[in-house]
Parts: C-alpha cells; sequence; structure tokens
C-alpha cells in the first residue's frame, strides 16, 4: 500500500525547483511518503516591471500561499528573504532548515576579484542593500564603480557577465550553490564587507496552520538556531519597518568558545544607495531561546539604528 502523496507547491524557475526539490526529499525521508512537485506561475514570473515597484518579491509568494490557502498544495517552500515580514493567520512555517552559505558573492570576468576591478567598472545588481554597501566600500576603499540596477533569474544576471554587457553581477551564494553553479563565482564577498540580506541563505517550508500532523513532521527538518537567527534578523527589519527592496542588510551568528554557543551577536546596515551614509551597528546577547527573545533582539537594534537616523535612508527605492 503507498500513501497519497503530499503536495509541494512551488514556482517554476531553476532556482524554486532545485530548493523544492531538495526539500521534498527531505521531507520524503522524514513522512515516508511521497511528494509530487506542483508547478505555480506567479505574476512576478511573468511580469516585465520592476519588482520594487510591484511591491518587492512578495508577488512570487503570494500566488504560492493563496494556492496553501485554496487546499491545492500542501505545503511549499520559500527563500525566507523574500517572505514578507507579517505571517498569516492561517499559515505557518513549519521549518526553517539549517541555513546554507549566507554570503553574497560576485562573477566578474576574468575571474577579477572586488578589489581587482578597474576604475569605472559596471557591477550589476537591482538590490539597493548591495547598492549601498557596494558603494560605500567604495568610497572608504579608494575604488570606483558603478552599479547599474539589473533584474532577472540566474541564468539572465550571469548571462549579462559572458555576454560583455557588465564587468561583474552580485548574486547570493546560496542560490549559486542550489543551482550548482558556486563553481563560477570569483568572489565571495564577506560579510564585513557586504551584510546579507535578513534570511538570506535560509528556507522556510510553510504550510496551513489546520494540518498538525504535516507541521509536526516538517518540524523534524527545523534547525532552531537558524530559526532564532532568521527571526531576529527579520524583527530588526520589520522594526525598522523595512520590506524586502530597501537598503536594509542584518545577519545573525552564534559565537562560540571551542565547540561550545556562547552568544548571537546581530549585525544590521542601512545605508543610503550612493553609499555616502551608513547606519552599521551591531548588539550581543544570550542565544534566543524563545521566538519572543528572538524577536526582541532584533527590536533593540532597530531601536539604536532608528536613534541614528535610519528612518531618514529607508525611503529610497530602487530604479
Ligand atoms: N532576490 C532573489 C533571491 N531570493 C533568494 C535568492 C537565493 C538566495 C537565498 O535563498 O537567500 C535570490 C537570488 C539572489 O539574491 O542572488
Amino acid at each position: 500500500m503507498t500513501e497519497k502523496a503530499l503536495r509541494l507547491g512551488t514556482r517554476r524557475s531553476k532556482l524554486a525547483m532545485a530548493q523544492s526539490g531538495q526539500v521534498a526529499d527531505a521531507v520524503s525521508q522524514v513522512t515516508g511518503r511521497p511528494v509530487e512537485l506542483v508547478e505555480i506561475t506567479t505574476y512576478g514570473d511573468v511580469s516585465r516591471e520592476h519588482l520594487a515597484q510591484i511591491g518587492g518579491t512578495g508577488v512570487f509568494v503570494a500566488a504560492l500561499r493563496e494556492a496553501l490557502a485554496r487546499g491545492e498544495v500542501d505545503f511549499a517552500v520559500h527563500s525566507l528573504k523574500d517572505l514578507p515580514t507579517t505571517q498569516p493567520d492561517e499559515l505557518v512555517v513549519a521549518a526553517i532548515p539549517v541555513r546554507e552559505d549566507p554570503r553574497d558573492v560576485i562573477i566578474a570576468r576574468d575571474a577579477l576579484k572586488l578589489t581587482d576591478l578597474p576604475r569605472g567598472a559596471r557591477i550589476g545588481t537591482g538590490s539597493p542593500r548591495r547598492m549601498a554597501q557596494l558603494n560605500a566600500y567604495a568610497r572608504t576603499h579608494g575604488l570606483d564603480f558603478e552599479t547599474v540596477p539589473i533584474r532577472g533569474n540566474v541564468d539572465t544576471r550571469i548571462g549579462y557577465v559572458t555576454k560583455g554587457d557588465l564587468d561583474a553581477v552580485v548574486l547570493a551564494a546560496a542560490g549559486l550553490n542550489r543551482v550548482g553553479r558556486s563553481d563560477e563565482v570569483t568572489d565571495f564577498l564577506s560579510v564585513d564587507t557586504i551584510l546579507p540580506a535578513p534570511g538570506q541563505g535560509a528556507l522556510a517550508v510553510e504550510t496551513t496552520a489546520d494540518n498538525a500532523d504535516l507541521i509536526a513532521a516538517l518540524a523534524q527538518l527545523d534547525d532552531p538556531l537558524t530559526r532564532a537567527a532568521v527571526t531576529a534578523e527579520r524583527s530588526l527589519l520589520a522594526a525598522l519597518e523595512a520590506g524586502c527592496s530597501a537598503p536594509v542588510g542584518a545577519l545573525a551568528d552564534i559565537l562560540t568558545d571551542g565547540q561550545i554557543v556562547k552568544e548571537m551577536r546581530l549585525r544590521g546596515v542601512v545605508g543610503s544607495t550612493d553609499g555616502s551614509t551608513l547606519v552599521q551597528l551591531s548588539t550581543t546577547g544570550p542565544v534566543p531561546e524563545t521566538h519572543e527573545a528572538a524577536t526582541a533582539l532584533g527590536r533593540e537594534l532597530a531601536t539604536e539604528m532608528l536613534a541614528q537616523g535610519a528612518a531618514g535612508l529607508m525611503g529610497e527605492r530602487a530604479l
């Protein structure tokens, strides 16, 4: 007797298919049930408009959530950095698996590193967060390059470099790992240079709040330390009243003494896209053991950042 397959709603993009496929295998293993991928086309996949104008990457999430709410699929996998910070009551993030490499990377022509790029080099990124920090880095390190707004999936963005339109593009290491293209990276950017987006590198496995059995099964894939970290990062983003297209970076990491987990450090940054102003702060505290404690850490850092003028930098939107 075979049990009925669980239906996993996914976007059709290579990245979405890769991460859904990986989670499908893991879910199949813990439940003993087959998992079937159900492709969902989202408005964001068909629209040529700039995402910042149509409400950010939240559009990708919305269609998956509607399919969940209609009962067409049993669960869905999101890139956590694309999830809005408000959680609908009828849905639950049942698992946040161990985070992948959170760093941003560049893929540049001629295997160049960021600091090797010649004066006037053109670097493609549609992210105000990446623009702000790259431009700030250039200003403080005597470099000179131009950030060029681009959009598109991983293949399209890498294509700007291979076709010779741009000198480099910025991407997330995690996405490249998932689609098997991390060997094309020419420079892994230190998080001290570019703080990643809140939640970058992590996945969220979401299902409906009324599905207790599936919530319990999916919980086996949850990594509590990743959950605590991304909860703090997203709380910072929410408290700054910023969305996924705001120039905000955040990363929580665990400070260890040998093998022993000591504390959690949360770093946050907000900046003007030209890099002329950055507000960058960090805070350290006990590793949060509850959702409330993780949320409080993010909120406290946001309060300090707002006191240093963060709010004035948030109104900016990418072209
Ligand atoms: N904004 C698009 C997006 N959403 C998630 C990832 C992959 C990285 C991740 O899962 O955090 C990417 C691509 C990128 O930023 O290069």
